[in-house]
């Protein structure tokens, strides 16, 4: 347990650094947290938690896409269309920003209970044991501390070729601003941000064309997962565009002009960008306070969060290790531990689960086919469509798959992969699977609910027990 007198500054209030607050103040420290934005940081008031209510709303519409399949027609009995489901963006968009918002007080409030003081303002390290604070009424405020936690995320990047204007060209941080339906959007990037962007306004009824650098869609996710969404993508009328470099973007008054590196120009009426994104750690006085920054500008790190200055941690985007929210807040609690003298378990991505919100949904945790494919571990594979789930066929839902990897001989399950709907919910026994070292046998002796979706995850463990290995991966 600490003292009052243990002074933690933390630089940055997203989940990397108010997660750390409430383990260092619940422990008894002194805990400052400087943040320029609001607590919650980028990931509750930009990025994570608007776009996943903006999706929300996409999935509702996707829903009702395959309602005639299940006998529910918007028509009157002439045949006639007696609602037109539209959406109103406007609406949408305000409920997201209040959401966030919302969210956001909920964390200034929490943190306050547990009495941890919110400086609203620019922070940057002078030397390793102090933080100076650019307050954003004025002034100046210097804080002394045992220990300080960088958590300062990171940025949109944007190129000096593709300005966003915050009206019609438009980072992921900007799309909050639209008030009515766009006509037809271009996402640039093919990366997490990208893919989710495309599918929620593909669901929207949004004519969406997706530019992708590489050959497909989501290249950092499972190539089994990547290709049953880019099928359905298309099959509903994204226009993918494969290997598309993105030169430039430019406005004319309504029309945004995408030019390709290959000369190609695709016209619409809005750009969102999601080109990846640059650490937020320019001018914190890092490399003076002895902090190693490395090329790419992400603060290295070791397990318990430790930068390269003594007492000077780091967590969340900033150190690009694995940015998930998820990963931010528990990178912030282990440093936190490490530096009260708690008992700590180093970080261990093998066990972090993540989702992509696209629809179908893709969660994966730990080992991947990638890693399997590349001999970084042998493991068995087995593929199994969702399409011969029962309650997959009640529900209309055709696309998806459960995969799971185990390791021969003792059958620990090392990780999996589920696409379809809500697969970021069916993951969780897979999770428990991996994060308990549990076998394929054990994750198949537990009953499942008859019909389920998670009836699947046992099937696939009980196929993982067959010695024959045509059992394994179907078509
Ligand atoms: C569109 C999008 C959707 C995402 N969806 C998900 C998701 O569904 N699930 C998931 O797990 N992850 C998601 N992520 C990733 C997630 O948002 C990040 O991993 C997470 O925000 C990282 O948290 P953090 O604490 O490191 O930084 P942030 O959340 O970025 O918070 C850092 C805060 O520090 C502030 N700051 C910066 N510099 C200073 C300074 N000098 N002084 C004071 N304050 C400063 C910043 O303004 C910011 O408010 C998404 C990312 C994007 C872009
Ligand atoms: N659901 C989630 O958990 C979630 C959602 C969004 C983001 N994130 C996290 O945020 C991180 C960043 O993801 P991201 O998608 O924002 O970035 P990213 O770096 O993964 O993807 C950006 C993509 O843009 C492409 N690109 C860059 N310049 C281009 C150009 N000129 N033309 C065409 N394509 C171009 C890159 O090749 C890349 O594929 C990821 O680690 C992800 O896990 C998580």
């Amino acid at each position: 347990m600490a003292d009052r007198s243990d002074r933690v500054v933390i630089v940055g209030g997203g989940p990397g650094g108010y997660e750390a607050a409430h383990v260092a103040a619940n422990a008894g420290a002194d805990v400052t947290i400087v943040d320029t934005d609001g607590p919650g940081g980028s990931a509750v008031l930009t990025d994570c938690v608007p776009s996943k209510t903006l999706i929300a709303t996409s999935e509702l519409m996707s829903e009702l896409a395959g309602s005639a399949e299940l006998g529910v027609s918007f028509r009157d009995h002439e045949g006639d269309a007696a609602t037109a489901i539209r959406v109103d963006l406007g609406r949408v968009n305000a409920r997201v920003k209040q959401l966030a918002a919302d969210q956001s007080a909920d964390i200034e409030r929490r943190l306050e209970r547990d009495g941890v003081r919110i400086v609203r303002g620019r922070g940057r390290l002078d030397g390793p044991q102090r933080v100076v604070a650019d307050l954003a009424d004025g002034g100046t405020e210097t804080l002394d501390a045992d220990a300080v936690l960088v958590a300062t995320g990171a940025a949109p990047r944007v190129l000096d070729s593709a300005v966003p204007d915050g009206e019609r060209i438009l980072t992921w941080e900007q799309v909050y601003d639209i008030t009515d339906v766009p006509e037809k959007v271009v996402v640039v990037g093919s990366g997490v941000t990208g893919a989710e962007f495309a599918s929620a306004y593909l669901s929207l009824g949004i004519d969406v064309t997706l530019v992708s650098s590489r050959d497909r869609v989501l290249p950092g996710e499972d190539a089994d997962a990547a290709a049953v969404l880019e099928e359905v993508l298309t099959r509903r009328g994204m226009n993918v565009l494969s290997r598309s470099r993105m030169e430039s973007v430019t406005r004319d008054g309504d029309v945004v002009t995408v030019r390709l590196t290959d000369g190609t120009e695709v016209e619409c009426s809005h750009c969102v960008l999601a080109l990846g994104s640059v650490p937020n750690t320019a001018d914190l006085g890092l490399q003076e306070a002895g902090v190693l920054v490395d090329d790419g500008g992400f603060v290295r790190v070791d397990r318990v969060s430790r930068t390269t200055a003594r007492g000077v941690y780091a967590a969340g985007d900033c150190t690009g290790v694995l940015m998930l929210a998820s990963v931010a807040a528990m990178q912030g609690r282990i440093a936190m531990s490490h530096h009260l003298g708690d008992a700590v378990a180093p970080l261990d991505l093998k066990k972090v689960s993540s989702n992509v919100f696209t629809s179908p949904e893709i969660a994966t945790v730990g080992w991947s086919q990638k890693a399997v494919d590349a001999g970084e571990i042998v493991a068995e594979t087995v593929l199994l469509p969702l399409s011969g789930n029962p309650r997959a066929k009640m529900q209309g839902v055709r696309d998806g798959f459960v995969k799971l990897l185990c390791r021969p001989g003792t059958g620990i399950v090392v990780g999996g992969v589920v696409v379809g709907p809500r697969a970021s919910e069916l993951i969780h026994p897979v999770a428990v699977a991996v994060g308990e070292s549990l076998t394929a046998d054990q994750l198949a002796s537990v009953f499942t609910v008859y019909p389920s979706m998670s009836g699947s995850i046992a099937e696939a463990a009980r196929r993982l027990h067959r010695s024959d290995p045509a059992a394994r991966r179907l078509p």
